[in-house]
């Protein structure tokens, strides 16, 4: 019987688990990992945006909002009310916006009460400008709470490594979702803002997207959630997919979730290494057939280097390190804590030529037959 072994998996949150799988479900169902929310817009409204975000400082231009950066156009979307739209082409992990939060509110809704009275607070010291941006945001909680609480709650996007707190962003708080979001969120805590980056290249015209979904899931559970928490039915691109590949598709997904929670059995001794660096290796293939490029591939590399240190497998540690530090580059940029922290990692461990290329380079990473 193997000796179950005690290296434990850490989430992008801060929090460690046992295995792969509790992680999964951790980023699932925990609220600190729940995305924004919103309900259908007023189309006509002019918001005055806040002038905090650098590249994004906002001109109001009739029924669009104009960004100086030239980045992306606030607009009206059918059958979404407002979103952002690339107003040229963006390529891949350009920081498209960064913004500091109008305000901060906590994310426990425990004491809705005192909840309220923070958010009444932190309006009341909003300047003129301000209050004009967070009124025009939506609100899907219609009479349930005050206009402020609820359009505090339908709005906030995750702050802090831990997630605790919640920001209300005058642009960002603005972004649609799609299944297949060619943008990703994070909170940056080196420089204090939100910054959303390209995952892949966005053409001129494309709506930027984000995901509200903590992890993908399949189509039906994908409807469900959205419904429930942000009132609306998704007919993304994946969402849109004819029956025979929307199956397809699903089966992928699932087939990815069941190789993340198996790679959890590694640290238990329940899997050879060999065997895990092979589902990794499967894993990026589903990732590439079902357009995957968000925090999944720098994880599942950051999982590749956790299992070649635990075998003490220095030269591949060091490949799966640069190639999660990359992609950290890609979602987060330079400037992010964990895009840092992966760096000195990678830097920490010396490179050993292995003098191979192309296939034969990416068989011996795998361990797979040449
Ligand atoms: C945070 S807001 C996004 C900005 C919002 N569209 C606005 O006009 O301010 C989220 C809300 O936008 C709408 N929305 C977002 N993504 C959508 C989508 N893919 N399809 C339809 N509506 C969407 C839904 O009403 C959702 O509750």
């Amino acid at each position: 019987m193997p000796k179950p072994k005690t290296r434990k998996v850490l989430c992008d949150c801060g929090k460690r688990f046992i295995d792969s799988q509790s992680r999964s479900r951790h980023i699932r169902d925990s609220p600190l990992h729940q995305q924004p929310v919103t309900a259908a817009a007023d189309t006509d409204a002019t918001p005055a945006l806040a002038g905090e975000s650098d590249e994004t400082q906002a001109l109001s231009t009739g029924k669009e909002i104009e960004s100086v950066g030239r980045l992306y156009t606030i607009k009206a979307i059918a059958g979404k009310g407002k979103g952002l739209v690339a107003a040229t082409k963006i390529l891949k992990g350009t920081r498209i916006l960064s913004e500091v939060p109008m305000f901060r509110v906590p994310r426990d809704n425990s004491d809705i009460e005192a909840l309220e009275r923070i958010v009444a607070k932190e309006v009341e010291c909003l300047n003129m400008d301000q209050q004009r941006t967070f009124f025009d945001l939506t609100n899907i909680y219609g009479n349930a709470h005050s206009r402020p609480l609820g359009i505090a709650r339908t709005n906030v996007l995750p702050i802090g490594s831990k997630a605790s707190s919640g920001g209300l962003f005058p642009e960002a708080s603005r972004i649609n979702h799609s299944c297949r979001h060619n943008s990703q969120n994070t909170w940056n805590e080196n420089i204090g803002r939100l910054t959303i980056h390209a995952l892949r290249d966005i053409e001129e015209g494309e709506e930027i997207t984000i995901t509200y979904l903590a992890i993908t899931s399949e189509y039906t559970d994908r409807q469900r959630f959205l419904k429930e928490k942000f009132k609306f039915d998704c007919k993304c691109e994946l969402c849109s997919l004819p029956r025979a590949q929307q199956k397809r598709s699903d089966a992928r997904l699932r087939e990815i979730q069941t190789i993340d929670s198996s790679i959890g059995d590694f640290f238990w001794g329940g899997l050879e290494s060999e065997r895990a660096l092979h589902l990794l290796h499967k894993m990026f293939g589903l990732f590439e057939t079902e357009d995957i490029w968000d925090g999944s591939i720098s994880r599942a590399y950051k999982d590749a280097y956790d299992i070649a240190i635990e075998s003490g497998d220095k030269p591949r540690a060091r490949v799966f390190a640069e190639r999660s530090y990359d992609a950290r580059r890609v979602i987060e940029g330079d400037d992010s804590p964990v895009t840092m922290k992966m760096k000195r990692v990678a830097e920490g461990l010396s490179a050993e030529a292995q003098g191979l290329n192309g296939v034969d380079f990416e068989n011996w990473l795998w361990m797979l037959p040449s």
